[in-house]
C-alpha cells in the first residue's frame, strides 16, 4: 500500500449549484430561469427531467449543511440563483430569496464551513435572456448590479467568489451545440455570448476590490484534456484545435489581455466576428486572485477532415468509462495542471470541480457501494498530489458534487453525488465515497 500525503494547508470541499440542487422553483419569490424553459420543453432532458424540485434544498439545507459537518470539509461552494434574488433580472432585491442565502451562509459558519460563492451557474433569468441574454452587451450590465448587490449583502461574511462557471458550456455548449440552455446553435451567439460572459466577469471583478476589498475572486473554466493520437503534426494541430476553445480562448484574455488569434480567424473563416469595444479587454484581464478548474476527462485528439469546426475527434484512451460514458483519465488531469501552471504562472488555482458519474442505488444494506467512485477519486487525487509536488499552486480540492443532482440535459439519471438522493423523498444516503471523503479529509492523506 502506498499512502498518498496532501499537505495541511490544502483546503478541502464540496459543491453544488443553483438549479441542481434547490428546487422551489416557483417558491419565495423566484422567477424562471433559462434552464427552467429549456428542462420544460420537451425533448431537451433526458425523461423530460427539470429542475422544479431538484433536491429540495431550498427546504433541506440545514440537513445539507449537516452532511456537510460531518463530512470534515473546509468549505462549501454553491452558487445563487439570480432569479430567486432579483426576479426581474435587474432592480429590486426579493427579500425572501436573499434572506434564503443569509440563512444558508449562517448556517456554514455557524457549522465552521466556508462558504464560496459561485455567482453564475447558468441560470440567468428568463426576463433577460427575452432582452437578448449573454448575446445582448447590456447583460454585462446586469450582471455587475447583481453581482455588487450579492457582494453588498454577503461580502461580509463570504470571502471566496467565483463570478462565471465554465463558461465554455455557457457560451459553446449552450448557444453553437444546442445541448445546454438556451439550446441555440449559431456560432455568432456563442461567439458574441463568450465574451460577453468574461467582460461580466472582469466588470465584476473590478467592483469586488471596493466591495469586498479583503475578499478573493476568480472564475471556474473547464478543461477536458486533449492530447495527440499520434506524431503526425495534423493530429498535433487539431489538439492545440481542440486545447484551445476550452483554455486558451478563456484564460488567454483574463491572463494574457488577448484572444488567441488562431480561433478568433477561425471564427471568422465560419462567419463568425469577435465583436469587442474599445477597453474591453483592459476590462477582462483585471488581476484575479485565483482560478477554479473544473476537470473531469480527457481524451487522444485525432485530426478528423470532416470533424465539425476544429477538425479533430476525441478518441478514448481505452475502455475505462464512467457512467456517462467519460473517458477517466486521471494522467490528463495532472497534465492539465501542469500545463496550466506552465502557461498562466502561479495563480492559486483551487480545482472547483472533479468527480465521477456512478448511478449506485441504495443496496438491500441500506447503504451505496460506489467503489468506482473511490477509484476514481484515488486516480484524480494522487495525480492532483503530484501535480502540487511540481510545483502548481493548488489550494484547494472541491468535489462534484455533494448531492446526486439535476444533471442538465442528462437529467436525474446521472449521479455524481458522494450522497445518493431519492429524488421522490429527497432522503439524503451517504455513500461508501461519502465516508472514504470524510476520511481522507480528515488524515490529509489516503491509502491506495
Ligand atoms: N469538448 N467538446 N465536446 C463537443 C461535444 O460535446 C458534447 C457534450 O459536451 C459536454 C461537455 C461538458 C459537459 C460538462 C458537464 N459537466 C458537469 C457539470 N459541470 C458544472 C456542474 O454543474 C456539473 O453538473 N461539466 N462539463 C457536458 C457536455
Amino acid at each position: 500500500m502506498t499512502t498518498i500525503q496532501f499537505p495541511d494547508k490544502l483546503k478541502w470541499g464540496a459543491a453544488t449549484a443553483s438549479y441542481q440542487i434547490e428546487g422551489a422553483a416557483k417558491e419565495g419569490g423566484r422567477t424562471a430561469s433559462i434552464w427552467d424553459v429549456f428542462s420544460h420543453t420537451p425533448g431537451n432532458v433526458k425523461n423530460g427531467d427539470h429542475g422544479d424540485h431538484a433536491c429540495n434544498s431550498y427546504h433541506m439545507y440545514k440537513e445539507d449543511v449537516q452532511h456537510l459537518k460531518e463530512l470534515g470539509v473546509d468549505m462549501y461552494r454553491f452558487s445563487i440563483s439570480w432569479s430567486r434574488v432579483i426576479p426581474d433580472g435587474t432592480g429590486e432585491l426579493n427579500p425572501e430569496g436573499v434572506e434564503y442565502y443569509r440563512n444558508l451562509i449562517q448556517e456554514l459558519i455557524e457549522n465552521g464551513i466556508e462558504p464560496m460563492i459561485t455567482l453564475y451557474h447558468w441560470d440567468l433569468p428568463q426576463v433577460l435572456q427575452e432582452k437578448g441574454g449573454w448575446e445582448n452587451r447590456e447583460t454585462t450590465e446586469a450582471f455587475l448590479a447583481y453581482a455588487n448587490a450579492m457582494f453588498q449583502e454577503f461580502g461580509g461574511q463570504v470571502k471566496k467568489w467565483l463570478t462565471i462557471n465554465e463558461p465554455w458550456c455557457a457560451s459553446f455548449l449552450s448557444n453553437y451545440l444546442g445541448i445546454h440552455a438556451p439550446g441555440k446553435t449559431s456560432l455568432q451567439a456563442a461567439v458574441d455570448v463568450s465574451h460577453h460572459l468574461l467582460l461580466a466577469h472582469g466588470k465584476a471583478v473590478q467592483s469586488f476590490r471596493d466591495l469586498v476589498p479583503d475578499g478573493e475572486i476568480g472564475y471556474a473554466p473547464n478543461v477536458g484534456w486533449l492530447e495527440p493520437y499520434s506524431p503526425n503534426q495534423e493530429d498535433i494541430d487539431a489538439c492545440k484545435r481542440g486545447m484551445m476553445w476550452q483554455k486558451e480562448w478563456f484564460m488567454d484574455p483574463v491572463f494574457k489581455g488577448t484572444y488567441p488569434e488562431t480561433l478568433v480567424k477561425l471564427f471568422a473563416e465560419h462567419n463568425a466576428t469577435l465583436n469587442m469595444e474599445e477597453g474591453d479587454l483592459e476590462i477582462i484581464s483585471q488581476p484575479i486572485d485565483m482560478m477554479g478548474i473544473n476537470y473531469y476527462t480527457g481524451s487522444l485528439g485525432r485530426y478528423k477532415e470532416d470533424g465539425g469546426l476544429f477538425q479533430v475527434e476525441e478518441i478514448a484512451l481505452d475502455e475505462r468509462r464512467t457512467d456517462i460514458d467519460w473517458p477517466i483519465y486521471s494522467e490528463g488531469f495532472y497534465k492539465t495542471l501542469t500545463d496550466l501552471h506552465q502557461t498562466y504562472g502561479d495563480v492559486p488555482i483551487y480545482i472547483t470541480e472533479n468527480g465521477a458519474c456512478y448511478n449506485h442505488g441504495v443496496e438491500e444494506d441500506g447503504k451505496v457501494h460506489d467503489k468506482e467512485r473511490v477509484d476514481y477519486l484515488k486516480q484524480h487525487l494522487t495525480a492532483l498530489n503530484r501535480a502540487m509536488e511540481a510545483g502548481v499552486p493548488i489550494v484547494g480540492y472541491i468535489v462534484w458534487s455533494l448531492l446526486d443532482n439535476f444533471e442538465w440535459a442528462e437529467g436525474y439519471e446521472k449521479r455524481f453525488g458522494i450522497i445518493h438522493v431519492n429524488f421522490e423523498t429527497f432522503e439524503r444516503t451517504r455513500k461508501d465515497s461519502y465516508y472514504w471523503f470524510k476520511e481522507t479529509v480528515e488524515n490529509h492523506s489516503f491509502e491506495r
